[in-house]
């Protein structure tokens, strides 16, 4: 991949893929690949779209990473690159950096792309910043080549599962926050969870094989307060409508219940890539999901246990 101008082929053209095709277009020549999700028909078939193509960026969520994946693997030769931005895991527990890794393992360069960069600001030219992690050094300069001269701000790092995981994480304690805050329990709450959040974070990443330190980044500390305190969260509306028993209001939203964070419970639950059990606040989201109404007593549990051990 060399040479100022990419072609680039987007995956899915909901909010990220737009998102990404305004970022982009001004500099790159940009073609979209998406599928109806009624009927299942594509625009046109992958393999055909992604021919002669340098990058493809999957603006779409993890579960169809592993059959999109599995088909460019047939397709793309070695100087393509591929780049997810997607948050949630797939059917079989796995990050898209755990796709991508089964799929293109070192034969086509791969990379994750994560942190505060919400779709509307990136879409209305605001700044957005990420971590772009790539087990390939050399991938960086394709990367900075692709984003140069844009509002998206990238730190580069060969932590792909550190930064996959960050990012997975970040919308499981979302709605605990936004939950916090609907029950008014107070900014230094607010500021308590957090930051036992981003030190769950580091211990799940180290877990997972990744780098501690990738808690802090961008993917981890900087998404979190990102979607913690951003009134339009979905992950936080959630939260809140479901410690405030506003149920009604909740299924009238259109927020979808079936988001990320909830599926991401679900899988660690069902194929326990760590034991999730040892990690006192990701398993008091999971009782809180379960149970919303549960949530003050567990908190006032929590706090018990975290704070015996230093009295
Ligand atoms: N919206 C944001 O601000 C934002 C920011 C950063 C990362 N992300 C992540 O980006 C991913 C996509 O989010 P979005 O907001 O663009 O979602 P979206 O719902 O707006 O769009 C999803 C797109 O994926 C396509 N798609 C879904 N399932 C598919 C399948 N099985 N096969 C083929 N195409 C499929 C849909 O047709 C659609 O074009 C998510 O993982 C999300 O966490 C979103």
């Amino acid at each position: 991949m060399t040479g100022k101008t990419k072609r680039v082929l987007i995956l899915g053209h909901g909010a990220m893929g737009r998102a990404f095709e305004a970022l982009l277009r001004p500099r790159h020549d940009i073609a979209i690949w998406d599928r109806d999700l009624q009927t299942g028909v594509e625009t046109e078939p992958l393999e055909a779209a992604a021919a002669g193509r340098e990058v493809v960026l999957f603006a779409l969520p993890t579960l169809p990473h592993d059959e999109l994946a599995g088909r460019l693997a047939t397709v793309l030769d070695g100087d393509s690159f591929c780049l997810s931005i997607a948050k949630g895991l797939d059917a079989q527990g796995r990050t898209a950096a755990q796709v991508f890794e089964w799929h293109f393992g070192t034969r086509l360069g791969w990379a994750l792309l994560y942190g505060p960069m919400l779709a509307r600001e990136l879409q209305a030219g605001r700044a957005g910043f990420a971590v772009a992690a790539s087990t390939r050094t050399h991938a960086r300069t394709p990367l900075a080549a692709l984003f140069a001269e844009t509002p998206l701000h990238c730190d580069h790092s060969d932590d792909v599962h550190g930064a996959a995981w960050a990012a997975v994480l970040k919308n499981v304690y979302v709605p605990l926050i936004g939950a916090v805050d609907a029950l008014e329990l107070g900014d230094n709450m607010r500021g308590f969870l957090t930051t036992e959040a981003v030190r769950e974070f580091a211990g799940i990443i180290r877990a997972m094989g990744g780098d501690a330190e990738t808690a802090q980044s961008f993917a981890g500390l900087g998404d979190l307060v990102t979607s913690a305190t951003g009134a339009s969260s979905h992950h936080r509306r959630i939260g809140a409508y479901l410690a405030s028993g506003r149920n009604a209001e909740l299924a009238a939203s259109g927020v979808n219940i079936r988001t990320e964070g909830l599926h991401t419970l679900a899988m660690v639950r069902a194929h326990r890539p760590f034991a999730w059990e040892r990690f006192g606040l990701f398993a008091l989201v999971c009782r809180f999901f379960d149970d919303p109404a549960s949530l003050q007593s567990q908190l006032h549990a929590y706090l018990d246990r975290r704070f015996a051990q230093h009295e």
